[in-house]
C-alpha cells in the first residue's frame, strides 16, 4: 500500500466523518449555553432539580444509555458454602456498588440520578473518557454513560437447574421492560448459557435491541475473576450499539447466541461460535462486524413468544446403538428430536431396522433434525450414509448447533394454527441467523461495484480493507441523500454494493431518520424491511419517531409505532412542555401527532401544568374540548390499531381524527 494512497484515504475518511460540532470533545471542554447543543439534553435532570434555568451550571456530561441487567444466577454471583459454590442472594448489587470500574458513586450523587430514576437497584459506569485524555477505544464516536439497573431473580440458579419456565420468565421480563431500556444483559451460569441464548433468540420475535447473555467462570467476589470484564464488556456493547440480536458475550467476544456453545470447563475462554465469526471483538477497540449482524427486517412490533414445547430431545448416535434404544426414545409424547449424527450428517446405511425405526417415527409426525456431532461444519447429502437419513424423512439441520436446533424445535412445535408441514418448513429455514444461508444468494462482492472501483482507482487503493473503509465512509451519506429524495432504486444499488442501510452518517443520522423527516412512507417501509432499526438515535439522541413527529409526518408515525417505535425516556420527559406550548398556541395538529406517537397528554410541562390546564387558563374552550376528545381516543386505544399499508400508494393514509389546521386555531 503506497503511503500517498493511505493519506488520501485517511483524509477522505476524515473529511467524511468530521461532524460540524464535535461532541467527541464533550468531556474536554466546558460547554457554553450559547453552543448549539440543546442544554436540556446535556443536563435534563439538573434542570428538574434546580429551580431556575439560570442556576444550571452547563456541565460536560455524556448522554446516557440505559441497560437492564437481569441476574438469574450462575458462578458470577456465587460464594463457597460447605466447600461448594452456590449462588448468594442479595449480595450482587451491593458488591458492584463498591467496585469503581462498575459504579461511579460521585456521578450518581452529583446528578441526582437516584432521585430521577426512583427506587431501583441502579448503578452507573464511570466516565467513558479516561482521565489521561486518550481516546476511549472503540466508543470514541458514541461514548455514553451507561446507567444500569439490576433485577435479581429469586431463587438465583446454578444454570444446570434452568428449565423452559425460566426462559419464559426472562422473556416476559424483557418484554415488560422493553421500552424503558436501550439494551438488556442477562447474567447466567455458563453450563446451559448457550441453550438459554438460543431459546431467547427464537422466542424474541422482531427484536430491535441488544440482549446479551453473559456470566463467568470465577465468581466476581474473588480477586482474580472474569466476571467483571464480562459484565463490563456486555454493558458497554448493550448500551452503545443497536445490535438487534440475542448475543452471548464472553472473554472479549460477542457471539450470536444461537451459534455459540460451551467448549471449555476450565478456561476463561469458555465459549466458541464454530460456524460464525464473532459479531464483535472487544480488544483495544470494540469492533463490530456489522456485515454479520442479523436483522429482523420487519415492520412488526417486538413480541416474546413464551409458548415452548417440552416434548423434544437430543439423541447422539454412537457405533452399536441399538434400534430398541432409538425406538424407545422416539415413543410418544416425543414430538421433536435432534439426532446428532457423524461427520457431515451420516448414519449407518447397513442397518435397515434402525432406519425403519426412524422412518416410522417421521411418518407418525415426529420431526427429526439431522445435526452433526462435529463442532464445526454442516450436514450435507454427499454420502450414501447421509442420504439414507433424508430418505427416512429427517430434515437437514445445516450448520446449526444442537443447542440451537433443540430450542428451535421447542419454539416451532409450540406454534398453534400451523400444519406439521409448515413446522417442518420452518425448521429447515434460517429464522434468526442460526444456520448459514445458501451461498447462491450471497450479496455482490464489494469490488464488483463500479462506483467504488472508480473511487478506489482514483485513490490508488485496492486492498479489501481500504475498499471497505471507503464504502463505509461514503455509503451512509449517499444512502441518506437517496432517502431524502425517496429514491428506493438508489438504495437498492447501495445495498447491492454491500452497504448496510442501517448505518448512520457522521451525525449518526440514518436513512430512516431522513425518510421519516421527509415523510417518504414507502421508503420507510423499504428500509424497515431491509435492516433499518427504529431504535437508532442520532448524536442528539433523536429517534426516527421523534423526527417524524417534528416534521408532522403522520403516516410515518403510524408505521413506526406499528413497528414498535417509542419515545426515549428523555423525549417523554420533554413531551410535557412541548404539549403545553402546542396547547398555548392552539396547534391541534401538533397535539394530535404527539399523542399518536405515544406522548401522554397528562404529562405536565416544566411548571407542573398539563396541556389541558394551560388551555383552560388561556380560556381556549375549543382546545380544551379537543384535548378531552384526543384523550378519550387514546384511552380506548384508537391510535393503537394496526393499519395495513398499501405498498403502491404512498398518498393513501388513514384519517382518524379531523383536526383543524394550526393556522385556523391560533387563539
Ligand atoms: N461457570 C458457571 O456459571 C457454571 C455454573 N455451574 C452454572 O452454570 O451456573
Amino acid at each position: 500500500m503506497a503511503d500517498s494512497s493511505c493519506n488520501n484515504l485517511t483524509s477522505l475518511a476524515r473529511a467524511l466523518s468530521q461532524p460540524t460540532l464535535n461532541l467527541n470533545d464533550m468531556n474536554d471542554v466546558t460547554l457554553s449555553p450559547t453552543r448549539s447543543i440543546p442544554l436540556f439534553k446535556c443536563r435534563r435532570r439538573k434542570l428538574s432539580i434546580c429551580n431556575s434555568i439560570e442556576s444550571v451550571e452547563p456541565s460536560p456530561i455524556a448522554p446516557e444509555a440505559r441497560v437492564l441487567v437481569i441476574n438469574t444466577g450462575g458462578t458470577i454471583g456465587m460464594t463457597l458454602h460447605d466447600k461448594v459454590l452456590a449462588p448468594k442472594a442479595n449480595a450482587f448489587f451491593e458488591s458492584l456498588r463498591k467496585l469503581p470500574i462498575l459504579h461511579d458513586e460521585s456521578y450518581a450523587q452529583q446528578t441526582g440520578m437516584y432521585d430521577y430514576y426512583g427506587p431501583e437497584n441502579i448503578l452507573v459506569l464511570p466516565n467513558p473518557t479516561p482521565q489521561s485524555g486518550h481516546q476511549y477505544h472503540g466508543l470514541s464516536k458514541e461514548k455514553k454513560r451507561i446507567v444500569y439497573t439490576i433485577m435479581e431473580y429469586t431463587p438465583l440458579l446454578d444454570s444446570s437447574n434452568m428449565t423452559t419456565d425460566d426462559w419464559r420468565k426472562i422473556g416476559k421480563d424483557i418484554e415488560k421492560n422493553y421500552e424503558n431500556y436501550d439494551g438488556f444483559v442477562i447474567l447466567h451460569g455458563t453450563d446451559t448459557m448457550a441453550y438459554t441464548a438460543s431459546a431467547l433468540s427464537f422466542m424474541c420475535e422482531h427484536l430491535g435491541k441488544p440482549i446479551i447473555v453473559t456470566g463467568s467462570q470465577v465468581p466476581i467476589y474473588e480477586m482474580r475473576n472474569d466476571g467483571r470484564d464480562n459484565l463490563l464488556g456486555a454493558l458497554l456493547i448493550a448500551g452503545h450499539f443497536v445490535i438487534p440480536e440475542v448475543c452471548l458475550y464472553f472473554y472479549n467476544n460477542l457471539y450470536r447466541g444461537n451459534r455459540s456453545t460451551k467448549v471449555d470447563a476450565g478456561s476463561f475462554n469458555a465459549f466458541a461460535s464454530p460456524n460464525l465469526a464473532p459479531l464483535a471483538c472487544a480488544e483495544v477497540d470494540i469492533t463490530i462486524n456489522w456485515d454479520t449482524v442479523w436483522r429482523a427486517n420487519t415492520t412488526a412490533k417486538f413480541h416474546v413468544s413464551t409458548e415452548l414445547n417440552r416434548n423434544v430431545g437430543l439423541l447422539r448416535l454412537f457405533p452399536g446403538i441399538t434400534s430398541a434404544t432409538v425406538k424407545a426414545f422416539l415413543q410418544p409424547p416425543m414430538e421433536g428430536v435432534v439426532l446428532e449424527t457423524y461427520g457431515s450428517g451420516n448414519a449407518p446405511d447397513n442397518r435397515p431396522h434402525l432406519l425403519a425405526v426412524l422412518k416410522k417415527a417421521t411418518d407418525n409426525g415426529v420431526i427429526i433434525i439431522n445435526c452433526t456431532q462435529c463442532l464445526r461444519g454442516t450436514v450435507s447429502a454427499s454420502y450414501a450414509t447421509g442420504k439414507v437419513l433424508m430418505d427416512a424423512g429427517l430434515i437437514a439441520g445445516g450448520d446449526m448447533t444442537p443447542e440451537a436446533a433443540l430450542s428451535k424445535l421447542s419454539y416451532v412445535l409450540a406454534k398453534k394454527d400451523i400444519t406439521i408441514h409448515a413446522k417442518k418448513k420452518m425448521m429447515a429455514q434460517n429464522l434468526r441467523g442460526e444456520m448459514s444461508a445458501d451461498l447462491a444468494g450471497a450479496k455482490l462482492c464489494l469490488s464488483d461495484s463500479r462506483f467504488i472501483q472508480v473511487i478506489a482507482k482514483s485513490l490508488s487503493v485496492s486492498c479489501k480493507e481500504e475498499l471497505e473503509a471507503i464504502r463505509d465512509a461514503l455509503t451512509p451519506p449517499l444512502a441518506c441523500a437517496a432517502a431524502k429524495i425517496g429514491d428506493i432504486e438508489a438504495l437498492e444499488a447501495l445495498k447491492e454494493m454491500g452497504s448496510n442501510l442501517f448505518l448512520g452518517d457522521y451525525d449518526g443520522r440514518t436513512p430512516l431518520h431522513i425518510a421519516a423527516c421527509e415523510g417518504h412512507l414507502k421508503l420507510v417501509k423499504y428500509l424497515l424491511s431491509h435492516g433499518a432499526t427504529v431504535y437508532a438515535k442520532d448524536r442528539y439522541g433523536d429517534t426516527p419517531l421523534c423526527n417524524a413527529v417534528r416534521f408532522r409526518q403522520k403516516e410515518v408515525v403510524k408505521l413506526l409505532r406499528k413497528t414498535g417505535a417509542h419515545f426515549s425516556r428523555d423525549e417523554l420527559e420533554e413531551a410535557g412542555t412541548e404539549l403545553c406550548s402546542l396547547a398555548a398556541s392552539g396547534d391541534m395538529e401538533g397535539l394530535e401527532i404527539w399523542s399518536l406517537a405515544g406522548a401522554d397528554l397528562n404529562k405536565p410541562g416544566y411548571d407542573g401544568q398539563s396541556a389541558i390546564q394551560v388551555a383552560e387558563a388561556a380560556g381556549k374552550k375549543e382546545m380544551v374540548a379537543f384535548l378531552h376528545q384526543l384523550k378519550k381516543k387514546t384511552v380506548i386505544g384508537e391510535f393503537n390499531e394496526c393499519d395495513e399499508y398499501d405498498d403502491d400508494d404512498e398518498s393513501e393514509g388513514i384519517e382518524f381524527i379531523a383536526a383543524p389546521t394550526a393556522q385556523s386555531n391560533l387563539g
